[in-house]
């Protein structure tokens, strides 16, 4: 488990003071996929690094299965920083080394033998899928399969935990998903924590478990991802689901209807309930659906319709209550002309 307390990081310079992370507590569970989201400058990296150490916070604490990191001397750090694997956007290979030369590295750090060494390293190229590249140089590789170097490096010591810092960003999108389905497979097989940041909520909607929604230093929003997309409370959070379930109508088609125009949203056992159906039948009322989507998120069915309503206004209303009652939301978009 880890546990983020009251950790605070600011960067002084001799002119300003900026500060990265403002205040974060925050516990992640052992085995889980937790992404750490939000814009640019919003404190993800600088969070991510604190949990390694690699950035040293200006107070508070980062436990690691009851280990206080901010505790422990030089020689103390680095030992329980092998058992924390980190990839990186840019992949960090050394290129004058070939794949094996790159992964064996992290061993010969850990002062493993040679025979350790071959047969751990041949072992992570195989789960990795790269036993062909082993002499392969970085320049000679795609970047998805230089991530993969990147993964086999930082699974050699068999951490515990793995962070993650946009590890896709750089690669196109079937690339992103080949790695993603790697990442979700380590953590499945290998029971590793895993904690990645990104901006693209496409990533978070494929892998993670929880996530963390950070802005100005501060995690605003923390939950499930389920819950985070059916239920988003801030603005912020909000405005990054949409960028993945967007189901608005075009503006000059909303013009064109004269009726009620209702999103509605369907959570998880309910998509498969025919309510809509039920509406149409108990209710002196027209239904046309306009727009309508059923999403998977976490293995979980999330439908959103856009319907228009059209009869009498009372009995418009009455199904509209109706369907509020049965559903998880329900906005009116547009009342009838
Ligand atoms: N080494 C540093 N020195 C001074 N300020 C820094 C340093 N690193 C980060 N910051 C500042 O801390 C804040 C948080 O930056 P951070 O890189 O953690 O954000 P981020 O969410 O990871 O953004 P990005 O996605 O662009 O990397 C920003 O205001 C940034 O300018």
């Amino acid at each position: 488990m880890i546990e983020v307390r009251n950790l605070v990081k600011i960067y002084s310079s001799k002119k300003n003071k900026v500060i990265g992370v403002d205040n974060v507590s925050l516990t992640i569970k052992n085995g889980e996929i937790f992404g750490i989201v939000g814009y640019s400058g919003a404190g993800k990296s600088t969070l991510l690094r604190c949990l390694n150490l690699l950035e040293r916070p200006t107070s508070g604490q980062v436990i690691i299965d009851g280990v206080d990191l901010t505790t422990l001397n030089k020689k103390e750090l680095r030992q329980a920083r092998l058992k924390i694997g980190m990839i990186f956007q840019n992949f960090h290979l050394v290129s004058s080394k070939t794949v094996f030369e790159n992964v064996a590295f992290a061993l010969k750090a850990a002062k493993k033998s040679k025979e350790e060494i071959e047969k751990r390293v041949n072992e992570l190229l195989e789960m990795v899928g790269l036993t062909d590249k082993r002499d392969a140089y970085p320049s000679q590789l795609s970047g998805g399969q230089k991530q993969r170097v990147g993964i086999a490096r930082a699974l050699a010591n068999e951490p515990t935990v793995l962070l993650c810092d946009e590890a896709t960003s750089a690669l196109d999108p079937s690339t992103t998903k080949s790695i993603l389905a790697l990442l979700k497979k380590i953590n499945r097989e290998l029971g590793i924590t895993i904690v990645l940041i990104t901006h693209e909520m496409e990533v978070v909607k494929d892998i993670c478990d929880r996530i963390a929604v950070m802005q100005n230093g501060k995690v605003i929003e923390l939950g499930t991802v389920y819950d985070i997309f059916t239920n988003p409370k801030e603005e912020l959070t909000k405005s990054f689901i949409h960028s993945v379930l967007q189901f608005e109508l075009p503006d000059h088609l909303l013009k064109k209807r004269t009726g009620t125009i209702i999103k509605i949203q369907f959570k998880g056992e309910m998509a498969e309930e025919a309510v809509v159906s039920d509406m149409l039948q108990t209710f002196k009322v027209k239904g046309n659906i306009l727009h309508g989507k059923i999403e998977y998120i976490q293995d979980m069915p999330l439908g959103i319709f856009i319907m228009e309503l059209t009869g009498e206004p009372d009995e418009v209303q009455r199904a509209i209550d109706y369907i509020s009652a049965r559903t998880n939301g329900l906005e009116v978009i547009a009342s009838a002309a």
